[in-house]
């Protein structure tokens, strides 16, 4: 369980550019919970993330994880129980290094954080088995070079990285923007696939209204540094895509159309 307790993160304390941008947020994460995170520009969902990842500091407010307090926890300690993927299929994984040699990496986590990882016939037989869950024949070019790869292959790639070693907790941040939507639709599938074979409790920050109706069971709305909706069972599964504009809209007191809101 992950649970976040009156979170304050406050970007330029005490300066003319003071951005309180998490404000009072608490939020409890049962184990196998998968939510997924909406919210308008500004909201505060990356950073919601960034602070469960340790990259920021938070300002007040405690993150506690299994019973154990993680907000003073730096972020390369955190990274050996947290698995995260970002936007942007250039992060997560080496582009000058192998297919191999990146999930070699990734195997070797948490217990070896150091270049120790070796490569034998049975490790290469572990990761062709991995791969060939993705319809991508990444199981058969596991010498290629990351670069050399498509930024659809590189995310699949990073998200059998990420939750290869069973995090605790899994944080992807519109990790199928920058794709193609049937790039994305694949990534997204093997996204549920991976979490619910292996019941791992997920963040997804995502602008995509119907993925954050139809993936995972908690759906929640970020305003202003807030959790303003938090769904889940027949509330969630009846959503809509019109009614949640209607709350957006609401919320911020005009018309929706210029957000980044996408209706795919
Ligand atoms: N490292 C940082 N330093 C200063 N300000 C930051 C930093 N990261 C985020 N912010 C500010 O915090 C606010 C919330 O940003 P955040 O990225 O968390 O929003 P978001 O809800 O994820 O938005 P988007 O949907 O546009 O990605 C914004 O005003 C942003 O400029």
């Amino acid at each position: 369980m992950v649970i976040l307790d009156h979170i304050q993160k406050i970007f330029y304390r005490n300066t003319p550019n003071e951005n309180q941008v998490l404000n009072n947020l608490s939020l409890k994460v049962e184990d196998g919970d998968f939510i997924t995170v909406i919210g308008s520009n500004g909201a505060g969902k990356s950073t919601m993330l960034n602070v469960v990842a340790g990259v920021h500091p938070v300002d007040s407010g405690s993150i506690v994880l299994d019973g154990i307090d993680i907000t003073h926890l730096p972020e390369f300690r955190r990274a050996a129980f947290i698995g995260r993927v970002f936007q942007d299929p250039m992060l997560g994984t080496s582009p000058s290094m192998t297919i191999e040699e990146n999930l070699s990496m990734a195997y070797a986590r948490p217990n070896n954080m150091t270049l120790r990882w070796g490569l034998d016939f049975q490790r290469r037989k572990i990761f062709k088995d991995y791969l060939k869950n993705i319809p991508l024949g990444l199981e058969n070019r596991l010498s290629t070079k990351v670069k050399l790869l498509s930024g659809g292959q590189r995310q699949a790639l990073t998200l059998i990285m990420a939750t290869m070693k069973k995090p605790k907790l899994l944080l992807l941040d519109e990790h199928t923007a920058a794709l193609d939507p049937k790039t994305a639709q694949m990534v997204n599938s093997l996204t549920e696939e991976i979490v619910q074979k292996n019941n791992i409790t997920t963040i997804m920050v995502t602008h995509n209204l119907e993925h954050a109706i139809k993936m995972g069971n908690r759906l929640i709305m970020m305003h202003k540094g807030q959790i303003v909706m938090d769904l889940s069972g027949e509330e969630k599964s009846t959503m809509t895509i019109p009614r949640l504009l209607n709350k957006f809209e609401q919320l911020q007191g005009e018309k929706f159309a210029e957000d980044r809101v996408m209706l795919a």
